[in-house]
């Protein structure tokens, strides 16, 4: 059985082992009462940069996921593993080609306790995961509508990731996405600028998620986790 202390989390952090984040910056992203740390990013991703930042993040006592996007990062010692399949690839290898290999060369090491499946719905064509992942953005709201409920209803994902990385998306669609859902948890993540941009995205989606924020602005980064908790 997979776990389920991620349908806990109403604000995230995603950070990035590619990029630089200073012990100072660190320190306060942590403190900052957020739910968690995921860590994760699209390219770039190493098993020395993803333990370097794991070991980093382990002085603090929250949670700290990661989102598995190549198997040779599979660092143990994380308190979960998200696996992320993308719904609207036009590759069969970003849905389940990869994850096929990876299970298949190194199945014996994969802690399936600690394992959650991640559907990825990307909408931002401009994104790094979208060009990487040939994902169709070009959706009618109906389609995406459909991936989704596919994804919960068919596949009974325990996450859905409606991803806008890099642009804020349109809430209105992620509120009628998480309408729709039965069982699977929301999370929304994409161009959250601040304060105000984090509420919106706290009343569509169940988990919200702030990545390049930490990097651009820190105290804007930081005043998100106020903003969507209380
Ligand atoms: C001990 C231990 C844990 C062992 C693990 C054993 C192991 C290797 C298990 C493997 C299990 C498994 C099935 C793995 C799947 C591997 C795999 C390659 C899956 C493909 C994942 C995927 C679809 C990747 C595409 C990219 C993606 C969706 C990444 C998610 C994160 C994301 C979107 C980050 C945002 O990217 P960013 O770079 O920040 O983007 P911007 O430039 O826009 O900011
Ligand atoms: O970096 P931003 O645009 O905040 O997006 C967060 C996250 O959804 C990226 O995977
Ligand atoms: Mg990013």
């Amino acid at each position: 059985m997979f776990p389920t202390f991620y349908k806990q989390w109403r604000h995230v952090f995603k950070l990035d082992p590619d990029r630089e984040i200073h012990d100072e910056a660190l320190e306060k992203v942590c403190l900052s009462g957020t739910d968690a740390i995921l860590v994760g990013g699209s390219s770039g991703i190493t098993f020395d940069n993803t333990v370097d930042l794991l070991s980093r993040i382990r002085r603090y006592e929250l949670p700290c996921a990661l989102e598995l996007s190549d198997p040779s990062c599979g660092v143990p010692g994380f308190d979960g593993y998200f696996i992320p399949m993308v719904l609207n690839s036009k590759k069969q290898e970003w849905l389940i080609g990869h994850h096929v290999e990876a299970i298949r060369d190194f199945g014996r090491l994969i802690p399936w306790d600690s394992v959650i499946g991640e559907a990825y719905l990307v909408l931002n064509p401009d994104s790094t995961v979208a060009r990487l992942t040939e994902a169709d953005t070009d959706l009618s709201e109906g389609d995406s509508l459909a991936y989704a409920q596919l994804a919960d209803r068919l596949w009974n994902v325990p996450v859905l990731y409606v991803e806008y990385s890099g642009t804020f998306g349109d809430m209105r669609l992620v509120r009628r996405i998480r309408e729709g859902l039965q069982q699977a948890h929301l999370f929304y993540g994409g161009g959250i600028d601040g304060p105000g941009k984090a509420r919106e995205a706290a009343e569509a989606a169940q988990t919200v998620v702030v990545g390049n924020l930490v990097y651009d602005d820190l105290d804007a980064a930081l005043a998100t986790v106020h903003a969507v908790k209380n």
